[in-house]
């Protein structure tokens, strides 16, 4: 790794709402997260999960009917970004943090060139050397398997779904930000392109010593790429730590359920069991006890009416009554 600037981030009790015709609704529920200095974090979980919705506040890019109701997140450098607004907040996206949000693919200018847009984003960043900015990019859209040149001449509709996601990323690390924020880089990729690009924001995010949150459905894109796991349910992070041990030894019952859920190539194909039932929603998630506690094979009287705090020990942080236990669990049963 060359020199790092990288920060470390810090989420604490962060609630998020929604304004929904039942009045606001939280889709964060006083999550806590920490991202260590130069470490690429995976952010796990079914839709719906606030997987996007925790990226979104890493920026303080929560839109109405959306709001940050309480709760900080302090980025080295830069203090909590939930008090930052008007050019503060300005100057943070883009330049300090850099990100591909979901809809990176049709959020480019249709009006503008690639490359006009690259300008348009340094200007405004106050860049003081165009051409080295130009030139980064066409050798981040180059490493990415594009002809950057051509690229940087097009317009949108003259790219493909990938090509455009592409785009994306390298609009998100040229500004040499040093923390990035990835929501679902790579899903208009083919399975071959998506390991090729994660390779690549891998190897940029140690050459350029980056810390990194990558958001993702795919579990297999989390074991390849990040350092460490969290797993997110019902607007809580359930369980968080290093990938290996949280990939290799899931606590959380959820976590060990979505393991479950995965095809192998290798191996019976009908091993992999599909998680029962479905995650709540805004207007379904309970009121108290454990979001998960309906599609959980360790429920207990306790889950009913606590919510569990996350307990930390070692590098694990498990949101869990069952977990650590020392009595069977009374209600046990199986995945069907
Ligand atoms: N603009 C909105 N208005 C109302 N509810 C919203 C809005 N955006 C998100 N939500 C709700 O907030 C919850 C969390 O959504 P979020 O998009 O953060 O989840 P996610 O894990 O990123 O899902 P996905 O993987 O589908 O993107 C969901 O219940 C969602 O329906």
């Amino acid at each position: 790794m060359t020199e790092s600037f990288a920060p470390g981030v810090r989420v604490r009790d962060l609630t998020v709402v929604y304004k929904t015709p039942a009045g606001e609704l939280p889709a964060l529920a006083g999550v806590g997260l920490t991202l260590a200095p130069g470490t690429i974090t995976g952010i796990v979980g079914e839709s719906g999960s606030g997987k996007s919705t925790l990226a979104l506040s890493l920026l303080n890019a929560v839109q109405p009917p959306g709001r940050i109701k309480e709760g900080s997140v302090e980025i080295d450098g830069l203090g909590d970004v939930v008090k930052l607004d008007g050019e503060d907040l300005r100057q943070v996206r883009g330049r300090k943090v850099g990100y591909v949000f979901q809809a990176a693919q049709n959020s480019l200018n249709p009006l503008k060139t690639v490359g006009k847009q690259l300008l348009d984003l340094g200007r405004s960043h106050d860049v003081a050397d165009l051409q080295a900015l130009v030139r980064d990019a066409r050798e981040l859209l180059g490493r990415m398997g594009l002809d950057g040149a051509r690229v940087l001449d097009s317009h949108q509709h003259e790219l493909s779904g990938g090509m455009r996601q592409r785009v994306g990323i390298m609009l998100a690390l040229v500004l040499n930000a040093h923390l990035v924020v990835l929501d679902e880089p790579t899903t208009a990729l083919d399975m071959i392109t998506q390991a090729t690009i994660l390779r690549i924001v891998r190897d940029v995010h140690h050459e350029r010593g980056l810390t990194t949150l990558i958001i993702t459905h795919d579990m297999g894109v989390a074991a390849e790429v990040t350092d460490s796991l969290a797993v997110m349910y019902g607007g809580r992070v359930v369980e968080h730590g290093p990938t290996t041990e949280v990939l290799g030894a899931p606590q959380h019952p959820y976590t060990q359920g979505l393991i479950r859920a995965i095809p192998r190539l290798s191996g019976d194909i009908d091993e992999a069991r599909a998680l029962p039932g479905r995650p709540p929603t805004l207007g379904t998630m309970p009121r108290e006890g454990c979001v998960f506690r309906e599609r959980c094979p360790l429920r207990m009287d306790v889950c009913d009416t606590v919510d569990p705090a996350p307990v930390t020990r070692g590098e694990r942080t498990v949101a869990c009554h069952a977990v650590g236990h020392q009595v069977s669990p009374p209600r046990r049963k199986e995945y069907a």
